[in-house]
């Protein structure tokens, strides 16, 4: 199997933010990747640098086994979608999709003209003045009709309505199966998009934090919940990634496979394991121990 990117001990400084702090990760060519993180975890940071529109202060980065700042036949192997994409005042619907096939080698006017019809974009209004979630469908339209090798999706479904989404993920899912291509996808709606992923990357405050096959991320994940004093006991010798403690009783998120023995003593404890989301697992990596401990008295009336 081949890299389709490679990202080595990146580091981006914005003057004193650290916006990327020594990120390495793979992405193999024909996967669908999900990047997820909190807010300023450094995703964008990364795709930017992925597309060939930003530079590391420190690291490498190669697509398609080349740096794509420096190599401008690998940037027309990328679709980079994101949420300001700036358009010209003037500009409508068909005047990008015929401008489009100048840059996207492989431009798909079928699946353009699926997705402005699924997505119900209106062909006369002017760009700037299309809604958030009109913004988004222009976006995924160009996105995804390149069939760009390497396409990068930052939150490509800002302000997309819950049909326009399983909409997009059909087609994506689809078109992915008849022409495989690379795709990163960033987005905060996880569990919605977790089943697209055949990877996950999170990133917490400029880090990677995991990198794991997507399957394999969530079933070893888990949530316990019992008193606080039967989690504790439990939960000394695995990974804990996030606590809340609500008036006695505890709920801990962590990672790792857990053995038989604790899942006995879990039973003789009543603490109840379940597994945890992705969406769950991305929080608990993002949790801040001050932040997650909450210790919440519950007053009786
Ligand atoms: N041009 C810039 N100048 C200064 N700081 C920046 C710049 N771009 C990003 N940052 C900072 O770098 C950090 C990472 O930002 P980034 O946009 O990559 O996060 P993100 O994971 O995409 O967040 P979100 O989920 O909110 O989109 C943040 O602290 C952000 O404020």
């Amino acid at each position: 199997m081949t890299n389709a990117i490679e990202i080595d001990a990146v580091t981006r400084h914005f003057g004193r933010v650290r916006a990327l702090d020594n990120v390495s990760f793979t992405v193999l060519e024909h996967s669908i990747v999900g990047l997820l993180g909190r807010n300023g975890a450094g995703k964008t940071t990364a795709m930017s640098i992925m597309a060939g529109q930003d530079r590391p202060t420190s690291g490498h980065v190669q697509v398609a086994g080349h740096d794509p700042f420096e190599h401008a036949p690998t940037l027309a192997q990328i679709s980079y979608v994101r949420d300001n994409q700036r358009y010209p005042d003037d500009y409508r619907l068909h005047h990008v999709t015929r401008i489009a096939p100048d840059f996207a080698p492989n431009w798909s006017g079928d699946v353009a003209g699926e997705l402005i019809e699924g997505f119900r974009v209106p062909l006369k209004t002017p760009i700037k003045k299309m809604s958030r979630g009109q913004l988004s469908s222009v976006a995924i339209v160009l996105g995804l009709a390149s069939r760009a090798p390497v396409t990068l999706l930052d939150e490509p479904y800002l302000g997309l309505d819950v049909t326009a989404r399983a909409f997009f993920h059909r087609i994506l899912l689809r078109d992915y199966g008849e022409h495989p291509r690379t795709v990163v996808f960033s987005t905060h709606l996880i569990d919605e998009s977790a089943s697209l992923f055949d990877r996950v990357v999170i990133m917490d405050s400029g880090r990677v934090v995991l990198d794991a096959d997507s399957d394999a991320a969530s079933e070893s994940a888990w949530v316990m919940s019992g008193t606080t004093d039967a989690v504790s006991q439990l939960t000394t010798a695995v990974k804990v990634l996030s606590r809340t403690i609500v008036g006695g009783l505890m709920s801990a998120t962590g990672s790792g496979v857990l053995d038989s023995d604790t899942r006995a003593r879990a039973d003789d404890l009543r603490v109840q394991i379940t597994r945890a989301s992705l969406q769950q697992l991305v929080a608990a990596y993002g949790a801040d121990d001050a932040a997650s401990e909450t210790n919440i008295e519950v007053r009786r009336a």
